[in-house]
């Protein structure tokens, strides 16, 4: 067990993501005045001991210390407390609170999608979470299902929001240069996307992404790479699934508009969502559903959005277009972009969720946090957000996947920060982020024995059937049954909370066991690089000189072969090549023979009746006599 501070023991762990690994801790000693929570010795805690790029980063500890007390005095029902912050050597960590229970990612993907009513009251609980945190201030930045953790509470799913303060110490200029954002690209906002000011905002838009996964299983947008997926984020408008209630999808829709100064509030959200929960279930009376039918009008912005600092919003936020001048941020990509891009059949469909979204690519669906370049700075030139090069719009190829930039535009402004990324993307050619914790020796270097499941399409077959879900749909995934003002309402269960989960599975969830992610794993050590880029996550600063390269001219053309010229006879002989070999070698063999015979002594050996030997031998004393001749006359 390894000491943190001189307060903590490092006992397990249980999880690592971008930013560090999760360990079980137990207290040694009670915390000093500087703690939030003093803490009884042997107490059980959850430490996250962030990675040492992010320790080691002066940047980092410094906001680290500035933004402790912000950090130690954010405390709500829903959200995981931070207890104490210690920094100690090189080692920075978080001391929280131990959730016991799985986070909602895993959740989702052992127990397939939430009814409406259960998604909205959820989500409603983390809307609460967030509208604490904004009024202190504070953007989560990274909302996602993995950073909720279910907390068990006499059989209850408590949602519990984790990794607060995360995104904004690793956002540090000293690792990010300011061209970077942390996030995980299936739930970024568009303006972090884009490097735009961010707000608030950002987190609701994380919101409606995590409510719409909720509901039917898979984020709205997907992609084969965190490029797409991206992509879909700056243009595509997400499409109403069948499942889902019209009050809600109204929530869902605003909570996803490009322009963050259209989205809710998180107070007006969380209002909004328990209205319609209200509103959708079985014992909802005409008022309530007639009030969810009006929730548009609940969905109030937030006047004042608290900004993202270092993001260039001071003395911006709150103004319609902050950030985004004029331009229509739907308007940024080609008009051969499909709107409706991710959302076929194939990317409902729970699944293909394996095939759609490569295991070892960013993961858009519940990716690790990752620390990705962004625009410089914002313009009113919305088309500068992602790629260029030469080869234009237009191919299965991401990188390629833009129209080009002129070269005064590229020069002036040098080289984009999705240039650079791409170009080392390609240049690493190996993007795994696995990263491996030696088993052995110091337990800071263990495997860590609780992770959510590998990714994996949801496995509705092998799971007993939830009566909550209603009926299956096309993709073959069960749909909560959708009660359409026009249609039944709920049957009972659906309001039941959590409502898909049989009580056995409820009993076992604290149990908490410990598949690994499978992109987690020791990778093979590759011999010829024996040194892997420490932190795959990270993309290359940017490197002007090298990105882009002309288009090398291409080589000339080879002028295909004439075909082969055949006899104008185009029967087949079987045989006739081995007859012709055979033909030949007699031929040679008869002109070798006529040679020997004509000018060797062969002729006269034979004439003169002597065998092989003796012929040789007289040629050989003849050779001899001849010499020693010549020897004798010298
Ligand atoms: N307070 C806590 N109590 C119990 N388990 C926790 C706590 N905080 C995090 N965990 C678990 O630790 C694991 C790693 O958490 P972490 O926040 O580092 O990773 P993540 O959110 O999956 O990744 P990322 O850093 O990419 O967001 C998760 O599986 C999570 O369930």
């Amino acid at each position: 067990m390894r000491p943190v501070g001189s307060k903590y023991l490092l006992e397990e762990p249980l999880g690592r993501g971008a930013t560090g690994t999760v360990w079980r801790a137990s207290q040694r000693e009670a915390a000093g005045a500087e703690a939030a929570v003093a803490g009884q010795p042997g107490e059980t805690v959850a430490i996250k001991v962030l990675k040492e790029e992010l320790a080691n980063d002066a940047d980092v500890v410094m906001r680290f210390l500035r933004e402790r007390s912000v950090l130690l005095r954010l405390t709500h029902p829903n959200i995981v407390r931070t207890r104490d912050l210690v920094v100690e050597g090189d080692l920075l960590a978080l001391v929280m609170d131990l959730v016991d229970g799985p986070d909602l990612h895993r959740y989702l993907r052992e127990n397939g999608p939430f009814t409406p009513v259960a998604a909205a009251l959820l989500t409603a609980q983390i809307a609460d979470a967030l509208a604490a945190s904004h009024a202190d201030g504070i953007v989560h930045r990274d909302l996602k299902p993995a950073n909720v953790l279910l907390k068990n509470e006499d059989g209850r799913m408590h949602p519990m929001l984790t990794d607060f303060g995360i995104a904004r110490l690793a956002d540090s200029p000293g690792l990010t240069r300011t061209h970077e954002f942390v996030g995980t690209p299936a739930y970024v906002a568009p303006e972090s996307a884009e490097g735009r000011p961010q707000t608030s905002a950002v987190d609701i838009y994380g919101a409606g992404i995590l409510l719409y996964e909720l509901v039917t299983g898979r984020p709205p947008f997907a992609g084969a790479t965190a490029l797409e997926v991206l992509h879909q984020h700056l243009s595509a408008e997400p499409r109403r699934p069948t499942t889902v209630p019209e009050p809600l999808w109204t929530v869902i829709e605003r909570c996803l508009r490009k322009r963050p100064e259209e989205r809710p509030s998180a107070e007006n959200l969380a209002r909004a969502l328990r209205v319609v929960a209200a509103g959708v279930g079985v014992h909802a009376s005409p008022a309530q559903a007639e009030a969810a039918l009006g929730v548009a009008a609940l969905l109030a912005p937030d006047p004042q959005p608290a900004p993202v600092p270092g993001t260039g919003l001071a003395g911006q936020q709150g103004g319609p277009g902050a950030g985004f001048g004029d331009a229509d941020p739907t308007q940024v990509l080609p008009p051969t972009v499909d709107p409706s891009a991710g959302q076929g059949p194939g990317a409902y469909d729970p699944n293909a969720a394996t095939s759609v979204l490569p295991s070892t690519a960013p993961g858009p669906d519940a990716g690790p946090t990752q620390i990705l370049p962004t625009g410089s700075a914002p313009g009113p030139d919305g088309t500068r957000i992602m790629p260029t090069g030469p080869g234009g719009y237009g191919g299965a190829d991401p990188t390629r996947a833009m129209p080009p930039v002129g070269p005064d535009q590229q020069q002036a402004d040098g080289p984009h920060p999705w240039q650079t990324q791409l170009r080392a993307a390609r240049d690493r050619n190996d993007q795994t982020q696995v990263q491996y914790l030696d088993p052995s020796e110091d337990p800071l270097r263990r495997r860590p024995t609780r992770r959510p499941a590998p990714q994996q399409p949801y496995q509705q077959p092998h799971q007993p059937p939830y009566p909550q879900q209603g009926y299956p749909d096309q993709q073959g995934y069960a749909n909560p049954p959708y009660p359409n003002p026009q249609q039944p309402p709920y049957p009972q269960q659906a309001q039941q909370y959590p409502p898909q989960q049989p009580q056995q599975q409820r009993q076992a969830a604290p149990q908490r066991p410990a598949p690994q992610r499978p992109e987690r794993r020791r990778p093979e050590p590759r011999r010829q690089q024996p040194a892997p880029a420490p932190e795959p996550q990270r993309y290359a600063p940017p490197e002007p000189q090298r990105y882009a390269p002309p288009e090398p001219e291409p080589a000339p053309r080879r002028e295909p072969r004439p075909p082969r010229q055949r006899s104008a006879n185009p029967m087949r002989i079987p045989g006739l090549g081995c007859l012709k070999g055979c033909l030949f070698v007699i031929v040679i063999l008869v002109i070798g023979s006529w040679a020997v015979w004509e000018f060797t002594p062969l002729k006269d050996w034979v004439a003169d009746g002597k065998n092989f030997w003796d012929a040789a031998s007289d040629w050989i004393s003849k050779v001899k006599d001849w010499v020693s001749e010549l020897g004798s006359k010298a």
